[in-house]
């Protein structure tokens, strides 16, 4: 499903609360909320809002349990690495417990062994069904998602739930969740804005499938929910 909002803060403000809603209904249900969060520059004013007075008490942040959905092989000191952004607009001001959350990165072991170990973490977390309750996507002006880019080997992995490898037009390693584990979740909400998206969105959810061109088609939930959340111009109506 896609919901086209009038602007940024309307598209924020939804997905804060869909956060909190799935948090608050995991909780109930099964004591603990699995969520998964996206890097790039889109998710920033969602994580601010979270950490706001407005939302932060409605949620029981000691059953929370945080990953993401892919980062920049790159130590948590530089400004390129999700967890940086994340911890700074929303988890260094809420009270979750630091064992709760698994970074993507660690120093001293290389991306594929690491990559290996973020999957047990899952599997310790979530147990072998790997259902998050809750991931949030963001998408690239290319149609990627998460570190899944356009032609990468990634693409085509069935068994894996996180892979690691050479992103060689960035000349960097990049660790992802793979398709496969990210379509096992309840509940998906992709978040695009701006004009650099429009392109991008409109093949992803009307062209011809070609994922191989636009990895987001790969995001198809297994028996969950699909959600972008998209203001007017990235929806070209503007
Ligand atoms: O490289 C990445 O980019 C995408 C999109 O980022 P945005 O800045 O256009 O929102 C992001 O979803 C992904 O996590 C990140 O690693």
């Amino acid at each position: 499903m896609i919901q086209i909002h009038n602007n940024t803060e309307e598209i924020n403000k939804t997905a804060a609360d869909l956060f909190t809603a799935s948090a608050q209904k995991a909780i109930a249900e099964k004591g603990k909320f699995t969520a998964v969060l996206t890097g790039g520059s889109s998710p920033a004013g969602i994580y601010k809002l979270l950490a706001s007075d407005d939302y932060k008490n409605k949620i029981d942040w000691s059953k929370v349990f945080i990953f993401w959905g892919d980062e920049r092989w790159v130590p948590l000191t530089d400004d390129l690495s999700n967890a940086k952004m994340s911890y700074s607009t929303l988890l260094s001001h809420v009270p979750i417990p630091s064992e709760n959350i698994f970074e993507m990165y660690k120093d001293g072991v290389t991306p594929e062994e690491y990559a290996v170990t973020y999957e047990q973490s899952i599997r310790k977390v979530l147990g072998e069904e790997g259902k998050f309750d809750l991931i949030l996507l963001g998408m690239g002006d290319d149609g990627h998602t998460a570190s899944l880019f356009p032609g990468e080997a990634v693409l085509e992995e069935q068994t894996k739930w996180v892979d690691a490898y050479y992103l060689a037009p960035q000349k960097m390693y990049r660790i992802t969740l793979t398709a496969p584990l990210i379509n096992k979740a309840e509940k998906i909400v992709v978040v695009a804005f701006g004009e650099k998206k429009t392109h991008a969105l409109k093949e992803v959810t009307a062209g011809e499938y070609n994922p191989t061109l636009y990895p987001m088609q790969l995001i198809k939930p297994i028996s969950g929910e699909l959600l972008f959340l998209v203001d007017k111009i990235a929806a070209g109506e503007n």
